[in-house]
């Protein structure tokens, strides 16, 4: 099994002349993706390589700068959002059986303009990031317009549940990663750079450095790689929207491998985790009572806590 590869041309940023036909084709392509596998690569969205490129490369900048700079970031330290800004390297763990992750982050998670953002040695750091998140913003929104015509609903039943991105009641996050280099003598015990999970929103884009590392778990239990493909994002599944269409559309879990032992290169990647509006209800929508409706916050605030509590390590 393979992730497919859709071209989104028809639809993508910019376009307003797409034919009714054009977009219940690419539905179609995109919901069997989503239905098979979870996952799907979406080239020629409008979002093109060099953007990409960009937030990596100022993103680097601030993993680079010292610990105690990047401390005052904290993810915890913004009061009007608490997912908001830097993760240091073991703090979560995606799989809770497994040591923290190998990674560091930094999530935009608020686009206030009252809070402190990085600046010393990366002046457009915010700006770039806001930027992406909004660009990301566009392009999810056309892909959850697409899901729903894929299962043959009004195309703005997921949208009605996504009309504040960007603002404090809605968790939308923006999440850029740095996997640091590892060292193989100082990896504990069934550490990997991130955990087995699966998202816990509605959709996940996602776009990587060069450097591969992401499995993907099919539907028949073997883990499949989804490396970079240059100009392309992957989108997949979460948690969320599994249950909102009472699982045909599925949440595949994945996870991120250590280098090859010797291998000291790091890896970046970009996740732009969307959540429906806080106060939105998930309830099935093909109207069955297959998971009982449940409030878009509450559901997410009892996944968060999973992944910060430790419980027992793999032996
Ligand atoms: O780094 C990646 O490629 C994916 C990371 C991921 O799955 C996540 O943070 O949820
Ligand atoms: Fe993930």
């Amino acid at each position: 099994m393979e992730i497919p590869i859709v071209d989104f041309n028809v639809f993508e940023l910019g376009k307003t002349n797409v034919s009714a036909d054009e977009l219940d084709d690419l539905s179609k392509e995109v919901k069997r993706a989503f239905t098979d596998v979870g996952f799907v690569y979406l080239k020629n969205t409008g979002i093109s390589q060099e953007e990409v490129d960009n937030v990596m490369a100022v993103s680097k900048k601030f993993f680079s700068l010292p610990e105690d700079v990047k401390k005052s970031f904290s993810r915890g330290s913004f009061p009007c959002n608490e997912n908001h800004g830097w993760v240091s390297v073991e703090t979560e763990s995606l799989n809770p059986r497994r040591p923290g992750d190998l990674k560091e982050a930094f999530n935009t998670s608020t686009l206030s303009a009252d809070i402190k953002w990085p600046s010393e040695g990366v002046a457009d750091f915010r700006d770039v990031q806001v930027s992406f998140f909004l660009r990301c913003k566009e392009l999810s929104l056309r892909v959850l317009r697409l899901m729903a015509l894929g299962l043959g609903l009004e195309s703005e039943v997921f949208l009605d549940a996504h009309k504040l991105i960007g603002s404090d009641v809605n968790r939308t996050t923006l999440r850029s990663l740095f996997y640091p280099p590892v060292k193989s003598t100082s990896v504990k015990e069934n550490q990997l750079r991130c955990g087995e999970h699966s998202d816990y929103g509605s959709i996940t884009l996602v776009f990587q450095s060069r450097e591969g590392g992401l499995q993907v778990l099919s539907r028949a239990g073997e883990y499949i790689s989804a490396p970079s493909i240059c100009g392309t994002v992957l989108v997949n599944i979460a948690d969320m929207m599994q249950r909102w269409t009472s699982d045909i559309y599925v949440s595949a879990v994945h996870r991120v491998l250590l280098p090859p032992a010797g291998d000291s290169s790091t890896r970046q990647s970009l996740a732009f985790f969307v959540q429906p509006d806080d106060d939105a209800m998930i309830s099935c929508c093909d109207g069955s009572d297959k998971y009982p409706p449940v409030r878009s916050l509450d559901y997410l605030l009892s996944r968060f806590s999973e992944s910060y509590i430790k419980k027992t390590h793999l032996a």
